[in-house]
């Protein structure tokens, strides 16, 4: 068989054009939703994910700003930045770009991020009110994949494997799929016999940035297919998966470009314009 394709650009549009006209009637109402984002140091690739939140975040009529502090910047350079964009009332939404150059922990200023700002969902304050189901941020990857599996049907009872357990996708993301009544195995590096054992499940999501990890042979008849990776090969940028043979055996797939990355901006889009509405009693 050939898969259906998830087409994350054009649902990302969709999507898009429904924040949009929120954006338009919060503007009618005087509040304009701004995102910030910022960044440390000139890695090419998060530059370029950098400059298309921020091209995305005007695109929809919201304001969005780029903090570009430099690859020496110190831990206190980004935290008075942070505590200037906390304080900041025009600043709906602040994202700090992960990674951070080595001098600056990560903990530090994920943890000072006001937890009403924080689109992400990365704080610590955020992770635990996901996990005890109260309204919050849920990390955009997470969220973006969870829209892309809407178009495939009910997910209550599949069987799951996420395979990559970091907080900003794998480890969310089994916890979003667990709600919807799946069934989530959770694989890492240390999971023996990885790829023999992926044939046996019906939703296989990838994020582990390994280049042809997954095969055609791994995937069971039918089952669904979501690639997470992003890896640079050349000058060409591929997922987990090895997409022409698996299109043949997946019942859906995600290509790569073109699959999760566009739904993962469309969600800090999303989590800014909720900012703004939360921030000033909109519901
Ligand atoms: N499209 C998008 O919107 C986004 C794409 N990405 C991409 O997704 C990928 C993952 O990102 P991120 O979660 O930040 O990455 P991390 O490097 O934080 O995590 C990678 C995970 O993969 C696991 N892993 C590594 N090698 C293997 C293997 N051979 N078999 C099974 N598991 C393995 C690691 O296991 P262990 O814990 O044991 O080390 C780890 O849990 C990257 O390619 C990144 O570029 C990320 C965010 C957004
Ligand atoms: N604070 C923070 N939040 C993040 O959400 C965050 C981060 N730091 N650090 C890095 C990862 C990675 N990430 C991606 C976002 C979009 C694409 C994306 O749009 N990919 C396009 C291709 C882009 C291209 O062509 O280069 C696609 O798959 O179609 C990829 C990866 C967000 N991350």
């Amino acid at each position: 068989m050939t898969a259906n394709l998830l087409n994350g650009r054009e649902i990302a549009k969709d999507y898009r054009a429904g924040l949009a006209e929120e954006v338009e009637k919060l503007k009618e109402n005087g509040i304009t939703p701004n995102l910030t984002v910022i960044i440390a140091g000139n890695d090419g690739a998060s530059l370029s994910y950098v400059r298309s939140k921020n091209r995305a975040a005007e695109k929809i009529g919201m304001t969005s700003d780029i903090v570009h502090l430099d690859e020496d910047a110190t831990e206190d350079e980004v935290l008075e930045e942070l505590d200037r964009l906390n304080n900041d009332d025009n600043v709906s939404g602040i994202l700090v770009q992960v990674p951070l150059p080595d001098q600056i922990s990560e903990e530090k200023v994920l943890e000072s991020i006001a937890p009403h700002k924080d689109v992400d969902g990365f704080s610590p304050v955020n992770i635990g009110r996901m996990y005890t189901g109260q309204r919050t941020f849920i990390p955009c990857t997470p969220l973006g994949i969870m829209e892309l599996l809407k178009h495939t049907g009910s997910l209550e009872g599949k069987d799951i494997a996420v395979i990559g357990r970091s907080h900003i996708v794998g480890q969310p993301v089994a916890k979003l799929l667990t709600d919807q009544n799946a069934t989530v195995t959770l694989m890492h590096s240390r999971t023996k016999n990885m790829t023999d054992k992926l044939s046996g499940f019906d939703v296989i999501v990838s994020a582990v940035g390994s280049p042809g990890l997954i095969k055609a042979e791994h995937i069971k008849d039918g089952a669904i297919v979501i690639d997470v990776g992003n890896t640079m090969v050349g000058d060409k940028l591929v997922g987990d998966v090895d997409f022409d043979a698996a299109k043949e055996k997946a019942g859906w797939i995600t290509p790569v470009p073109g699959g999760v990355g566009p739904l993962t901006i469309t969600m800090v889009l999303n989590n800014t314009l909720l900012a703004a509405k939360w921030h000033n009693g909109v519901e």
